[in-house]
């Protein structure tokens, strides 16, 4: 990851994960003993259905949860030893996120929507402009960049969104179920969007989905089944 990529280990690791949610009878074990890598130019698909535990795993790997067992490791650094300042920090800087939702602020256009983002990145006034401008020409938005969102389609927001998410220039990308609002021909441009990050860019890219089309456009595939990761493959880059 910036700053710190050079280490030569991946730029994503869960260990062992096991998340517990609750206690006593009324816990949930949302995840069991989860062990994944994430390495730069990689698409990867974790698919499974709904409760499997796919979202609290995407969770873990941005640090917004801990796992209860087990642990996260970025790029070689334990997330269980950082502390929520380094954490927070770290997820600004290094990691884009996308919702299924969008989640795109309604009375910003597009262009003001990716600004806002690399503000609450820490981003100096002085190269937003430039980056906003970059990032919304990748996902094919340059003409469109001053619309509202509501002015825009459901892929349009969506590449607004993945717009926000790489505008900083991180190395990894989570996104989750990216496509589930999406009918196929939208969906089909945000993963020829995903497809083209990770090639030109070398960023990794984590996703959650149901669809199985979407499973043969990615690299590495990982099965989640009530909460374990009971399969994974791989295609050669
Ligand atoms: N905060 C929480 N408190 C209690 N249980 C939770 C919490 N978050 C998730 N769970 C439970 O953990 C399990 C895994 O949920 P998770 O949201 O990770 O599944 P998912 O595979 O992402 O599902 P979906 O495809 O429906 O989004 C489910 O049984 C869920 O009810």
């Amino acid at each position: 990851m910036n700053g710190t990529g050079n280490t030569g280990a991946p730029l994503l690791e869960a260990r062992g994960v096991t998340r517990v949610f609750g206690k006593g009878n009324a816990a949930v074990v949302a995840l069991k003993g989860a062990t994944l890598s994430v390495s730069q130019g990689r698409l990867i698909a974790l698919k499974g259905r709904s409760g499997s535990g796919k979202t609290t795993l995407l969770n873990m790997m941005a640090a917004l949860d801990s796992p209860t067992e087990g642990a996260i490791f970025y790029s070689g650094r334990d997330g269980g030893k950082m502390t929520d300042r380094q954490k927070n920090e770290m997820r600004k800087r290094e990691i884009g996120l996308i919702f299924q939702s969008f989640a795109l602020v309604p009375y910003m256009t597009a262009y003001e929507n990716v600004d806002f983002g690399l503000r609450i990145a820490g981003i100096p006034a002085t190269e937003r402009k430039k980056l906003a401008e970059q990032a919304l020409a990748f996902v094919g938005l340059a003409s469109r960049m001053h619309h509202m969102p509501a002015e825009l389609s459901g892929g349009e927001q969506q590449r607004t969104a993945i717009a926000r998410a790489i505008a900083h220039k991180p190395r990894l990308i989570l996104a989750d179920e990216p496509t589930a609002e999406l009918d196929s021909r939208m969906g089909k441009q945000v993963m020829q969007v995903f497809r083209e990050l990770v090639r030109l860019e070398g960023i990794a890219i984590v996703m959650t989905t149901h669809d199985p089309h979407i499973m043969e456009l990615v690299d590495d595939v990982y099965a989640l089944e009530d909460g374990r990761i009971g399969s994974a493959s791989s295609r050669e880059a």
